[in-house]
């Protein structure tokens, strides 16, 4: 199993790119079931989650081909399975996401339960019930949900219990195709269902408020081929400004939309960091800054978000004063505490709350043998490894290498001695 080996220490400056988003890329791919024609999407990161994806779509006889200029085309006429394995959906929970495209397109899906994973439970009961409320029969059987619309899906009024950004885009993306009109009310706002809304009305999908709490979708008969670009990572930007504030120097992400990073940018500000940007860069200057400590709570976008949670904790770890977070959209997302706490962070964790106290004048972070426990706790670690003494080992970056592409190259090239262990 592969290992990042970072020796920390280094003062990190310089530019590098942003990838195309992941959480914005994943339901996109999905998004080519609802048509025959051909589709084109380009800036997909290359990632361990956009493969998984492309086998799942592999595994059903979908066509899916890589062109010269690294944008992929795939093309549905060649399907031959209505079926998301659970080999498949088990490693990556966006699968669940195939579900309203194949349901409303071919009448019928069969997808297995993601199930739970490191950060929550993670039910998918939205998503059912949404299916179900746009006329589907779903059942959930040996592991599997079975659902199927004779006559198709018919347009509903469907509100939300709770803000969720996979299922919206999945009820978002049956009711394209469903008689009639669909509102979704307390619908995700986040920048990733507005790009994923701009997909689909370039297919010929007919939808009005993304980005907003109620979004409206009148149903067409059918939907046409498009070419899409994927945005900007949003969060893989936000953890290079976290790098760069607490290893900077002066670091300058490009090809980034600064305004999905108003809630990170500013509390940045806060943490004491002086930050300048343009139309698609922000730069973090670390110069002459002192970092403090800052209180943070997470919450569906435009709030903080919560995948940009497990950073700032670090960020809090090696700062001055003491922090506290609130993490209010998974039970179950403090894993890299302990790990941070054997590096010689001082933490304390009461509920979804953890009071951190900061190092700063102090010895700091020392290097250590570390687990990556899930996605943004790897990112965590990873952050603390260039600020901590001696060496740091993360293991298991499998999880890295589901979300941030190029980590090892594009932390180098900021000034960051980091390498790849591989076994
Ligand atoms: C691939 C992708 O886009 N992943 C993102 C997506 O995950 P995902 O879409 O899975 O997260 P949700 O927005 O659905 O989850 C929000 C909350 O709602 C709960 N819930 C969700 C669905 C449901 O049917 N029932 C239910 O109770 C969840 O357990 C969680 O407590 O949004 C999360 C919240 O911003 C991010 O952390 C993930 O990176
Ligand atoms: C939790 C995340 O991803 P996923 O929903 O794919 O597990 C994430 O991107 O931080």
């Amino acid at each position: 199993m592969d290992k990042l080996l970072i020796t920390g220490g280094a003062t990190l400056s310089g530019e590098i790119r942003i990838s195309g988003a992941k959480n914005a890329a994943l339901p996109i791919l999905a998004s080519s079931l609802l048509t025959k024609e051909p589709v084109v999407y380009s800036n997909l990161p290359h990632l361990n989650d956009i493969t998984t994806m492309i086998s799942l779509l592999g595994s059903m006889g979908v066509s899916v081909v890589l062109n010269e200029d690294m944008s992929v085309e795939i093309s549905t006429e060649t399907i031959k399975e209505l079926t998301a394995p659970y080999d498949l959906v088990s490693t990556m929970r966006a699968s669940i996401v195939v579900l309203g495209p194949l349901l409303a397109h071919f009448g019928q899906a069969r997808v297995s339960l993601p199930g739970g994973c490191a950060i929550g439970s993670r039910p998918v009961d939205l998503h059912i019930k949404g299916m179900e409320a746009l006329g589907a029969t779903v059942e959930v059987e040996d592991g599997y949900i079975n659902a199927s619309c004779e006559g198709g899906l018919k347009g509903a009024h469907i509100f939300f219990d709770k803000v969720t950004v996979l299922g919206t885009e999945n009820v978002m993306m049956a009711a394209t195709l469903a008689k009639g009109t669909t509102v979704l009310e307390n619908a995700a706002k986040e920048p990733e269902v507005v790009d994923l809304a701009n997909c689909l009305i370039a297919m010929g999908a007919k939808i009005s408020g993304a980005g907003t709490d109620t979004i409206t979708i009148e149903g067409v008969e059918s939907l046409h081929g498009c070419h899409h670009r994927v945005i900007p990572d949003r969060i893989e930007a936000g953890t290079y400004l976290v790098a760069g504030a607490i290893a900077g120097g002066r670091v300058r992400i490009k090809e980034v939309i600064p305004e999905h990073l108003d809630a990170v940018i500013m509390k940045l500000k806060e943490a004491g960091a002086q930050l300048s940007q343009g139309d698609d860069w922000i730069e973090i200057d670390m110069n002459d800054c002192t970092l403090k400590a800052v209180d943070i709570r997470t919450a569906p976008y435009p709030a903080f978000p919560t995948d940009m949670q497990a950073q700032f904790t670090l960020l809090n770890a090696v700062a001055e004063g003491t922090g506290t977070v609130e993490e209010t959209v998974f039970e179950n997302r403090f894993m890299h505490i302990n790990e941070l706490e054997r590096m010689g962070a001082k933490a304390k964790i009461k509920g979804n709350t953890v009071v951190i106290k900061g190092l700063t004048g102090q010895k700091g972070l020392k290097g250590a043998r570390v687990m990556a426990t899930d996605l943004r706790a790897s990112a965590c670690l990873v952050l603390a490894g260039l600020v901590a003494s001696g060496e740091t080992l993360v293991d298991r970056i499998y999880h890295l290498d589901r979300g941030y592409e190029c980590i090892e190259e594009k932390m180098a090239a900021l000034g960051a001695t980091i390498q790849r262990v591989s076994g």
